[in-house]
């Protein structure tokens, strides 16, 4: 039931209070309310999902962020890293969170990073095979027509019963057979990547339902949880404190529908969970006087509890595009710069949901490990979670996403750093809870990490040269492939951006450790009544796009909910 307006909430009372309807909040809130007698009040910053053409239609994705009605809208810091450039760092302002605006790639990440979760945490909950369960409820896979049999996959590794749904690209691309031809000429083709063994090359598995994407407000708040009577929704409304109610738990929401307007609040009977996201979540923490003690007193704000691990450790995984002409006049470049193909493909998807439009950008992705004799592994700590975990990513479009030049085609590979060493940090420097929090992802901020991003750039221009290739790459367009060293690494400080992958801002850590925000089972250290499911309580990214992951925490987090209170 979605709620209109602040008084609709009088007389009404709720067990538990989502702050943030994004992709882990709804999930929450769905779960919750299964049982009819659980009450749920989920508060969202931003405005409703439907109706918003860049969110539904999955090739619009690259439109429905930066700077939008439906982003936040943030900017980093100057990134050391980046040559200090600060850069647009988008993330979902509407009903769905992040999950309305991403980019739709399903990617779980290895064994490694769940089973490295688990030792950090010491819960052995938090493994590959034990949050197995989890990826199955959340997962909704619709298998290729069986005539398709270039497309694999790996059924074991798939639900089909779950309820946000997943299925490989549909719209054929010159450049499927090419990179899949490329990766089996080197041994490299991965029947699966998401099944716990992801290295290799093979078929992207995007978030999208007949053609249109299928974020966290269309699968779990679909009409049939949506029209619960005990589920409610309130839009447009920033939660900007917790406070302790009157037995000292931490279950009080305050809340505001404008910068400087009215403040308002309500109680939780039984918990608030804070799901708001790696850079809401932290934010909300400090304003409410939880983090360090230090920080937080020379910003005036009254400590509540000190927990200096909030709005540390933000990891992120930066990328690069490089891009080459290619001998095709079949690219998605003029489907982005002639109106008239532009239609066409509009009218294609808007009658049958299907052609260029009903997938993302992308079709294949590449996970690759460094060497163990890499000179770059040497003396380190091996960044990545283990020998099934890959170190880069490469991503394959057949075009240049969202403004091409006016002529020519193109093929680009997005190179990424998935096991980056570098951590940020996310503070305030205002105690007012409508300005902005001052994000430092710290992209490419340690030398490890641009020798990672350099192996990236060199594995993407070493591909292409796999004989699959012949005829079709024409010259480079924004790097040239005989690049030294130092001109690859001005090359990234000039153009690396983020994957969008912010995490661990409230990052988990074993009970009783001396660090981190929440226990295993993402209550709030030291605290009663307070629980935090979302990307920040990564304890370290995973080698993947966070979405899967984030899923897979919210269907975790909604079981240790219910099996605290027995419901
Ligand atoms: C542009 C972009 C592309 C991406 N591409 C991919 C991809 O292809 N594949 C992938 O797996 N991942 C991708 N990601 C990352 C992925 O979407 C996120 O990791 C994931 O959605 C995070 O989920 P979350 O629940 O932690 O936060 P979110 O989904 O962001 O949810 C947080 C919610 O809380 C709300 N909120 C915040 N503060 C407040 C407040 N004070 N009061 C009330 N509400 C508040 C927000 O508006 C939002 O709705 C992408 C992200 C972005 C932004």
């Amino acid at each position: 039931v979605f709620v209109e307006n602040v008084s609709q909430l009088n007389g009404l009372k709720f067990d538990f209070i989502v702050v943030g309807g994004g992709t882990a909040g709804n999930v929450i809130a769905n779960r919750l309310t299964e049982n009819p007698s659980v009450s749920v009040l989920v508060l969202e910053a931003g405005g409703s999902n439907a109706d918003v053409l860049n969110i539904i239609v999955p090739f619009f994705n690259v439109k429905a962020t930066p700077n939008t009605a439906q982003d936040w809208n943030f900017t980093t810091t100057p990134q050391v890293g980046l040559g200090n450039r600060a850069i647009a760092y988008p993330r979902g302002f509407v009903l769905g969170g992040s999950s309305s605006v991403n980019s739709m790639a399903y990617t779980r990440g290895s064994k490694d990073d769940y089973d490295r979760w688990a030792k950090v945490a010491g819960d052995s909950g938090w493994s590959w095979d034990n949050v197995i369960p989890y990826i199955r409820r959340n997962e909704r896979f619709t298998p290729p027509p069986a005539a398709n049999t270039t497309q694999t996959y790996d059924p074991a590794a798939h639900s089909l019963t779950g309820i946000n749904s997943v299925r490989l690209p549909t719209f054929g691309r010159a450049t499927d057979a090419l990179v899949l031809n490329a990766a089996a000429s080197l041994g490299q083709l991965n029947k699966d990547m998401n099944s716990g063994t992801p290295l290799g090359f093979g078929w992207i598995q995007q978030t999208v339902k007949n053609g249109s994407r299928s974020s966290s407000a269309t699968s779990y708040l679909a009409p049939q949880f949506i029209g619960r009577p005990n589920l409610h929704v309130m839009l447009n409304t920033r939660v900007t404190r917790i406070l302790k109610n009157g037995s000292g738990a931490l279950q009080t929401v305050e809340f505001a529908q404008k910068a400087g307007g009215a403040r308002f609040q309500i109680t939780a009977s039984k918990e608030v969970i804070l799901s708001a996201g790696s850079i809401g979540t932290p934010s909300i923490l400090l304003h409410s006087g939880i983090g360090d003690a230090t920080e937080l007193s020379q910003l005036g704000i009254p400590l509540v509890h000190n927990l200096p691990s909030v709005g540390k450790n933000l990891t992120d995984h930066p990328i690069v595009r490089v891009s080459w002409f290619v001998n095709s006049n079949t690219t998605f470049d003029d489907a982005e710069r002639n109106a008239t193909v532009a239609a066409e493909v509009f009218a294609q998807w808007n009658t049958t949901r299907t052609g260029l439009l009903s997938d993302s950008t992308s079709s294949q992705i590449g996970w690759l490990r460094l060497p163990e004799s890499s000179p770059i592994l040497r003396g380190v700590t091996d960044p990545s979670s283990g020998p099934l975990s890959p170190h880069i990513e490469l991503i394959f479009a057949d075009g240049i996403s969202v403004s091409p030049p006016p002529t020519g085609h193109y093929l680009t590979i997005s190179a990424a750093v998935v096991s980056p060493t570098s951590r940020g940090s996310l503070a305030l420097n205002s105690t007012d809870p409508f300005a902005q929090p001052v994000i430092n992802p710290n992209l490419l901020g340690s030398p490890v990490d641009v020798a990672i991003q350099r192996a990236a750039i060199r594995s993407a221009q070493n591909f292409i040269k796999a004989p699959a290739w012949a005829g079709y790459i024409l010259a480079p367009f924004s790097l040239n492939d005989t690049a030294s060293d130092e001109e690859v690494d001005a090359f990234s400080q000039t153009h690396a951006s983020t994957l969008d992958h912010p995490v661990g801002t409230a990052a988990m850590s074993a009970r009783g450790a001396d660090y981190g925000v929440v226990d295993p089972d993402l209550i709030v250290k030291g605290l009663r009544g307070l629980r935090i499911v979302d990307a920040s309580v990564f304890p370290f990214i995973p080698a993947a796009h966070t979405q899967a992951a984030t899923y897979i925490v919210a269907e975790r987090g909604a079981d240790l909910i219910k099996a605290s209170f027995g419901i």
